[in-house]
């Protein structure tokens, strides 16, 4: 069955239909027998053999007592119950021990099997969709928190029935011997004790997900505080304060929910020990009576003492595990919603064919929610195989739009785009990223080594030192590498420490972006390559050499560049001009030079009339200047 979730829905977590939970239980159940099945099978044996040996224990220690009250009691008969009595507690006690170690190998071994499997269905979402939904984030957070434990929890359940059954059994028998209505006031007892114990489970559950949107703002607010990307501005701008009490606004909204939580259980906890107090007061109070009328040996009491207790905490024990695993079914449907969800993309089955002739948009139509504004509306282009193309518009004009859904990590609402002739809807969408390489407006660097950062860019190149630094080369970036302290086995962080506990550099803005670019250009074998703004960052040397080496690496391949520096453009085969979601124009430089009026025109006017304004200081202008970035080619 697939769970289809619509933005938003994080539906009602206090309640869950009846069939729902059942099936969430078996498919929890399941993964934790899974996980660890030879785990499981030894906790399951120390369960029957703890529940037996508490039964016994106590019985020992009756017939010790009623020995010992008797008046001759005989030394040899003391000593074996004596010695039977502690040897069976001890072992009572080391079963739980080792039953302890196990019960965390287990659930290590559930949490890697879940986390991973967690991992792996996310990773292999196609679009983008699900990571810009809020509601798909706290779901996942929801999903992870679930998964790590309910399997686990579940399974310790049914073990947990195990044990207590066995041991309930044996101790049953001698409460109903001793005192037969016992039994009723325990039953009796059992119900609104499992209807507290419901009760709580579900505002554990609500209050979980209630918490989630405020903690992920709490984590926000506090890496705001004390991560690097944002300790700039947040100085500069004195918003520590700010964000200070942002986060612990949130934290206590959290806190607050949590306590309130915690509260009611407390109340309806402390309500059931004192009905636990009555029934076993009642029912202890009959037998020693019973006792002092000559009705019952001492030791009937001490073993019914025992035996009422070892009753009241195996099912309050059972409840406490009942309610755990309730509140962990109501989390856990999101964990089987995330893994059952349909992808918000449906993937193609065709390979994706080297490209012959080129890539065609055709009436593309496209906007990020279903009742947003348009960002395309109705874009035809043709991309030829082998060609260049520029594209250029104002911010906001749908530019990285375009690109994002030549990548496919959206679908058009509207229209197609054709990979030779074939939708790309229609090619295996893995296949089809193969053939593309592309450096994004908002590219990531990741906390890796040099070589690594430029490998990650085609995987079966990452330990080829050559082309690693062929790609370098290209992207300008290789002198700036050798005067790094271990070269392409630096570290780009100063998060981690690199190869024997060097600490990483940080490169600077410009020499992050060339970074980016050779990622982009170890991929030598695509058929696309896009540089969107690739050299937005990038001091005029440096800007000038990378347009010099991308324009002879483009040279005979299909690219599409977008850039702000039209200068940057002439070059290209086909210049279309973006604007408010619409080609406008569409030309060569010199066509659109030409037009009358152009926008193209009238920016690559403003653009040229500003360098030429900007290479005269006037008086009172503040003129920063500074070294090329070393590296500078
Ligand atoms: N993930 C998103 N969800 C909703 N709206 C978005 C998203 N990304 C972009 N937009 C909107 O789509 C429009 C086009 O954005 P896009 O990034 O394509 O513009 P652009 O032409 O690349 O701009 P710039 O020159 O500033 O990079 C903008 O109005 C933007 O707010």
């Amino acid at each position: 069955m697939t769970v289809v979730i619509a933005a938003g829905d994080t539906g009602d977590s206090a309640s869950l239909p009846a069939r729902q939970r059942w099936r969430i239980a078996r498919q929890s159940l399941l993964i934790g027998l899974r996980a660890a099945p030879g785990g499981y099978a030894a906790l399951a044996a120390l369960a029957l053999l703890a529940g037996g040996a508490a039964p016994v224990a106590a019985w020992l220690m009756k017939l010790l007592i009623d020995r010992l009250a008797a008046g001759t009691p005989g030394a040899v008969p003391v000593l074996l119950l004596a010695l039977g009595a502690a040897l069976t507690g001890g072992a009572v006690l080391v079963i739980g021990e080792v039953s302890m170690y196990l019960g965390a190998r287990v659930q290590r071994a559930v949490t890697l099997r879940v986390q991973s499997g967690l991992s792996l269905r996310v990773n292999r979402l196609i679009g983008l969709r699900y990571f810009e939904e809020p509601a798909h984030q706290d779901r996942l957070r929801l999903a992870s928190q679930a998964a790590d434990i309910t399997p686990n929890e579940v399974v310790m359940f049914g073990l947990e029935v195990l044990r207590q059954t066995v041991a309930v059994a044996g101790f049953a028998g001698t409460l109903m011997t001793i005192w037969p209505p016992i039994g009723l006031l325990l039953l009796a007892a059992l119900v609104p004790a499992y209807l507290g114990q419901r009760a709580t489970a579900r505002r554990h559950a609500a209050a979980a997900q209630t918490i989630s949107p405020v903690q992920r703002r709490q984590y926000y607010y506090r890496s705001l505080l004390t991560e690097r990307h944002a300790a700039k501005e947040v100085r500069l701008f004195g918003l520590g304060a700010l964000f200070h009490g942002r986060m612990i606004e949130a934290l206590t909204r959290g806190v607050d929910v949590e306590l309130s939580v915690q509260r009611r259980a407390a109340l309806i906890q402390s309500l059931l020990a004192l009905l636990n107090g009555v029934v076993g007061g009642v029912g202890v109070g009959v037998v020693a009576w019973r006792a002092a009328a000559g009705g019952a040996t001492v030791g009937d009491v001490g073993l019914f003492v025992a035996a009422v207790a070892a009753m009241q905490s195996a099912i309050g024990g059972l409840l406490l595990s009942l309610g755990r695993v309730q509140a962990g079914l109501l989390l856990m449907r999101h964990y089987t919603a995330v893994m059952e969800a349909a992808d918000d993309l449906t993937d193609g089955t065709r390979p994706a064919a080297p490209l012959t002739r080129g890539i065609e948009l055709r009436d593309v139509w496209f906007r990020y929610t279903p009742d947003g504004p348009w960002v395309l509306r109705g874009v035809d282009l043709t991309i030829p195989a082998g060609q260049a193309i520029g594209v250029v518009g104002l911010n906001g004009a749908g530019k990285t739009t375009l690109v994002k859904l030549l990548c496919r990590l959206y679908d058009p609402e509207r229209g197609a785009i054709l990979w030779d002739g074939v939708d790309i809807r229609d090619l295996s969408a893995e296949t089809l990223r193969r053939r593309i390489s592309a450096t994004f407006q908002d590219f990531v660097t990741y906390d890796l080594t040099v070589r690594e950062n430029i490998g990650v860019g085609a995987l079966e190149h990452l330990d080829d030192a050559g082309r690693v630094r062929s790609a370098a080369e290209l992207g300008g970036l290789a002198e700036a590498v050798d005067h790094l302290p271990r070269r392409y086995d630096t570290m780009v962080s100063l998060s981690f420490l690199g190869a024997g506990d060097d600490r990483g550099v940080m490169l600077s803005g410009g020499q992050l972006q060339r970074l980016a670019i050779a990622r982009s250009v170890l991929r030598d074998d695509a058929d696309l390559l896009i540089l969107d703004e690739p050299s937005a960052g990038l001091d005029a040397v440096a800007e000038h050499h990378v347009h010099r080496t991308l324009a002879a690496r483009r040279a005979g391949r299909t690219s599409l560049l977008v850039s702000h520096r039209l200068g940057a453009l002439r070059d290209a085969d086909l210049i279309v001009v973006l604007d408010a979601g619409r080609i406008t124009e569409r030309g060569t430089h010199d066509e659109l030079m030409s037009l009358d009026g152009g926008r193209y025109a009238s920016l690559f006017r403003l653009q040229a009339t500003t360098y030429q304004d900007a290479r005269v200081p006037r008086p009172g202008d503040v003129v920063i200047v500074g070294p090329a970035p070393a590296g500078g080619a």
